[in-house]
């Protein structure tokens, strides 16, 4: 068994490992860690998990080193970013659900993380782990930051594209999340009597997921994006998000070829379900045909009205967009089959 532990155990990602990890057959929890909640038993702090691991949350010491193979961090950045120094070089891996890695390049990630403080020389260590495009660095990576939520959706949607050659002269991202993505932390613009049946426009003129976007685009496959901005809305549903994305680009697409160019990139892939738009009953990619599940449905449209190519993508932000993701590293990591102890199906109505 691979024994795992958890830091940010009470936390919505925390929790949301907690029970993919008690799952998932070649895995033991060995150790939650924690700040303020010291002392908690899972149960206690996640309604849902009535479970009896003979585990409460911790302090993190340098000690963790003994009782775990891999440590999660499901902290905030600035805390990841110190309990890194403190673990990469004690523990076999650890992977980071935060920001404090996700940005390679120094000036941008100073622009929009400018408290998490970081040593170069560590931040190059660490894998941009989406499995998808990078499965083959994961294999015996020390040291993995896992893509945001949005972040995720933006950069599977828009791979194929990049992979077909295309330049993607602008690029317009228009996220739509639910409130779990802000993690427990609140603000006061996200309790429930403000929050509930709102559509809040909470960064209308940038978010950093499109500066990690670009900035590993650009790192992987240069000169193929032009500009990729983003806006943000916070809608009322909990789990969940979509991606739209609008792509401007001078070269020749054949509209026919783009759906099959999609579903050849993904058939490796059995994460991402290429799903064309009037399938079902319901117009997809919607986040409820997700929920719970480590899917991401993607969808390519041309729109030859608009001069624009729309690809819209959709998962569930904590199991895709983090501790399913988080997972799937794992695996990968370990040399397991990706889709090992997640294979749960999505939840649908939420
Ligand atoms: N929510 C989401 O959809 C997504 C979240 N993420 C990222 O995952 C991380 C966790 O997010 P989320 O679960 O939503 O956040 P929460 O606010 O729900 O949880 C934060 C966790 O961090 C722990 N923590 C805070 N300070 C410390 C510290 N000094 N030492 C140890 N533990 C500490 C808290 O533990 P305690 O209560 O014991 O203090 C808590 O368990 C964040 O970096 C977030 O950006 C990434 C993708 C999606
Ligand atoms: C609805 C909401 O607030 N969503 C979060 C994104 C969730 C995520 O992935 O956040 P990290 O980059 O912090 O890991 C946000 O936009 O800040």
């Amino acid at each position: 068994m691979i024994r795992v532990g958890i830091v940010g155990a009470s936390g919505l990602a925390g929790g949301e490992l907690i029970r993919l990890i008690t799952q998932h057959p070649e895995l033991e929890l060995t150790f939650l860690g924690g700040s303020s909640n010291i002392g908690r038993r899972p149960a206690q702090l996640h309604p849902g998990l009535r479970l009896d691991l003979g585990l409460t949350v911790e302090p993190v010491t340098e000690d963790v080193a003994e009782r775990c193979d891999v440590v999660f961090l499901a902290t905030p950045a600035p805390v990841s970013a110190e309990l890194s120094e403190l673990l990469a070089d004690r523990v076999g891996c650890v992977i980071d659900l935060s920001g404090a890695f996700r940005i390679r390049t120094p000036e941008l990630h100073e622009r929009w993380y400018p408290k998490v403080t970081r040593s170069t020389e560590l931040a190059d260590r660490f894998v941009y782990g989406v499995p998808e495009l990078v499965g083959d660095q994961l294999a015996d990576a020390a040291l993995i930051s896992l893509p945001g939520c949005y972040a995720t959706a933006i950069t599977l949607g828009l791979a194929p594209l990049v992979s077909l050659g295309l330049h993607l002269k602008t690029v317009l991202v228009d996220g739509k999340s639910g409130s779990s993505g802000g993690g427990l932390q609140l603000r006061t613009a996200d309790l429930h009597p403000l929050r509930n049946g709102a559509i809040a426009p909470y960064a209308p003129t940038g978010h950093r997921h499109a500066a990690e976007v670009s900035d590993f685009l650009e790192r992987s496959k240069p000169g193929r994006i032009g500009s990729l901005t983003m806006s943000a809305y916070g809608v009322s549903h909990v789990r969940g998000l979509l991606a739209s994305t609008y792509v401007f680009t001078d070269d020749a697409v054949d509209a026919r070829e783009l759906q099959r160019a999609y579903l050849r990139f993904y058939k490796p892939h059995p994460f991402v379900r290429v799903r064309r738009n009037t399938e079902t009953l319901i117009p997809v990619p919607d986040p409820q045909a997700v929920l719970g599940s480590n899917f991401c449905d993607v969808t390519v449209l041309p729109d030859t009205e608009g001069d624009r190519i729309v690809v819209l993508a959709a998962l569930d932000n904590l199991v895709k967009g983090s501790a399913g993701q988080a997972v799937q590293a794992l695996n990968l990591r370990f040399g397991l089959p990706e889709e090992t102890g997640l294979g749960m199906q999505p939840v649908m109505p939420a």
